[in-house]
């Protein structure tokens, strides 16, 4: 496949059609450990029993915090789902992908609309993510836009409520561990999160077609995540999700029936930056297309965030502004900054 100065905004699965790399997908690689299949190490992050966080198992809290301020992610099981449910998610999201063009695109994002079918590159700037998507936000559930939900495969919508249901639970319980992992008052982190009616969880599905070039393009930049936390379902046979951490990137195994959960910026925030929001990103197979599912509790945008008053003492001073609305902040920063919440945090 040879660069093309062609640029356009169809989707990267149509490229592949094609049989051509827009100019636009080639990324400029600093180092060599930033592509494909290079031998990384494995993240060697812990794997968090679920159950035992409910039963507030001490050890397992203590577990729950060194990985939520070092490595900021980690793999969640026991949680409750069932395989059977993890696949089905897995199962339509590559159903729907493999829809013809003209069947997807009744599901195309509208004019500036988040939600929908398409390629994501519209709203970013530099080079662009080999990566499609279609993002549901799920609750509120009056907010849904059911007009953007797959009528094919005909399970779609019934198995994502179920999904979402569950996803919701999870964060929740959560969130109240990661508080008690901290010896705040339960509710804390749920709070920021969770306890409002107006509380947001949007789902999006990333489609990473296969690519020859494999080792020139990016299925998702470096990033943080703008929500609270991320709950995150990860393709079965193709792995493709790296993390970083001092400095050096980690590969993040697949274990079929984990959640991967992330901190995302909100969670880092209000946490006072105890919690890290990893910076990710995601690599490309030269012979499988991956499928991932991210689901993103994000807080009332009304609701006023920032470091939780028991978080700030003498020795850890206040590290981020209070705002309303940081997705505001995060969208109108990502292409300028590295990290969008150092356009909030506060310098001493
Ligand atoms: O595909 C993945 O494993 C990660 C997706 C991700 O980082 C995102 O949707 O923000
Ligand atoms: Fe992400």
């Amino acid at each position: 496949m040879a660069p093309t100065a062609a640029n356009s905004l169809k989707p990267v699965q149509e490229l592949v059609e094609d049989g051509v790399v827009p100019e636009k997908y080639i990324q400029q690689f600093e180092d060599d450990s930033q592509v494909g299949d290079s031998p990384l190490p494995f993240m060697d992050g812990p794997t968090i029993d679920f159950s035992l966080l409910l039963s507030s198992n001490q050890e397992e809290l203590a577990k729950l915090r060194n990985a939520l301020s070092s490595w900021g992610c980690f793999q969640l099981v026991n949680h409750g789902m069932t395989i059977e449910l993890l696949d089905e998610v897995r199962e339509m999201s590559k159903q729907f992908f493999k829809l013809p063009l003209d069947e997807k695109e009744k599901y195309s994002s509208v004019g500036d609309s988040l939600e929908g079918y398409g390629n994501d590159n519209v709203i970013r700037q530099g080079n662009f993510n080999w990566n499609d998507k279609l993002h549901l936000q799920v609750y509120p559930e009056h907010k849904r836009q059911l007009q953007y939900w797959p009528h094919i495969p005909q399970h779609f919508s019934t198995t994502l409520d179920e999904y979402s249901v569950k996803t919701k639970e999870v964060s929740e319980t959560l969130l109240k561990a990661m508080s008690r992992s901290l010896n705040l008052e339960e509710n804390r982190f749920f709070e920021l999160w969770g306890d409002d009616k107006e509380d947001i969880i949007h789902a999006r599905f990333n489609f990473y077609p296969r690519c020859p070039s494999a080792k020139q393009v990016v299925g998702l930049k470096a990033h943080t995540d703008g929500s609270a936390i991320t709950v995150l379902l990860q393709d079965k046979e193709v792995e493709g999700l790296q993390v970083l951490k001092d400095a050096q990137w980690f590969r993040v195994p697949i274990i079929p029936q984990a959640l991967v959960i992330h901190v995302a910026d909100q969670l880092e925030i209000a946490s006072n930056g105890i919690f890290k929001s990893p910076v990710h990103k995601v690599v490309i197979n030269p012979q499988c297309d991956r499928i991932s599912i991210a689901m993103l509790p994000i807080p009332n945008s009304e609701k006023e965030i920032g470091p939780l008053k028991e978080l700030i003492t003498k020795e850890r001073p206040q590290l981020f502004k209070r705002l309303n609305n940081y997705g505001h902040v995060y969208f109108k920063y990502m292409a300028t900054m590295e990290r969008q919440i150092d356009a909030v945090r506060i310098n001493y």
